[in-house]
């Protein structure tokens, strides 16, 4: 994997936009369209902002189709849906190709069902369907898109999307799997804040079950994922066993 340590947030932000832009231009180039499959949570909200500033006439975005890796059990209207930031950040601000959202407002495997036939009727005639990129977080307990420790979608090998139940959080969660995650053409973590340091570390480099850290488990097998992660959330790395083997970083 590569890694990039970026000085703080508005640097991982600024980086992460150049990503998606550059990508989204090679994928148009080559295929006519970008499928990206974007993060939630609090993270990636800078970079979405940066997006729908500075790259309104950079990306060709009528040929963009997002999608979404996970999605929590609420309306598209409310505080915890990933959609509403995503849409307020940056889907209400460009002329988007089509917007597919999760529908956290049904019943989590009603959710889960409609959005696999979705994603099979866009993704026709790939078996996993292959994502342009797919954007991801890593929460401080190693969770990334809604892949928690020791729930059930960790170990599922034939959905393309699942209901989850989270115990620990009283909830179930819609989220993508990881051989959809793993399928995809590019993965890339944002990452950023001090609360990350030891999640991160023990995802980079420690020898801990993947079922303990769930980002553990993403590892496409086209190309290498990459880390942009802010420096506050890098404080740890280097002390782990897999430091001088483990990943490459890059500046
Ligand atoms: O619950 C979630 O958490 C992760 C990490 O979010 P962050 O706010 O710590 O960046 C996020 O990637 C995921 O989409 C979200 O549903």
């Amino acid at each position: 994997m590569t890694l990039r340590v970026l000085e703080d947030p508005a640097r991982l932000a600024a980086a992460a936009a150049r990503e998606f832009a550059a990508r989204a231009a090679r994928a148009i180039r080559e295929r006519g369209r970008f499928a990206v499959a974007l993060a939630g949570g609090s993270t990636p909200r800078a970079a979405y902002e940066l997006l729908a500033r500075d790259y309104v006439d950079e990306v060709d975005w009528g040929r963009v189709h997002f999608f979404f890796g996970d999605e929590r059990p609420v309306p598209p209207d409310h505080a915890d849906s990933n959609y509403r930031m995503a849409r307020e950040a940056l889907l209400s601000c460009v002329p988007a190709g089509s917007v597919h959202r999760i529908r956290g407002e049904l019943a989590p495997e009603e959710a889960a069902r409609r959005y696999e036939e979705e994603l099979r009727s866009f993704f026709a005639g790939e078996e996993v369907p292959r994502f342009d990129l797919i954007l991801l977080g890593l929460g401080e307990d190693g969770h990334t898109a809604s892949l928690f420790p020791h729930t059930r979608a960790l170990g599922e090998t034939e959905r393309l999307v699942v209901a989850n139940p989270v115990e620990r959080l009283g909830t179930v969660r819609i989220t993508l799997t990881p051989p959809v995650i793993n399928a995809a053409r590019a993965v890339v973590f944002l990452v950023a804040g001090g609360g990350k340091a030891k999640a991160l570390r023990e995802v980079l480099e420690g020898s801990a079950d993947p079922r303990q850290y769930p980002a553990k488990l993403i590892r496409p097998g086209d190309g290498e994922p990459l880390w942009l992660v802010d420096r506050a959330a890098a404080a740890s790395l280097g002390k782990g066993p897999g430091r001088t083997g483990g990943w490459r970083e890059s500046s």
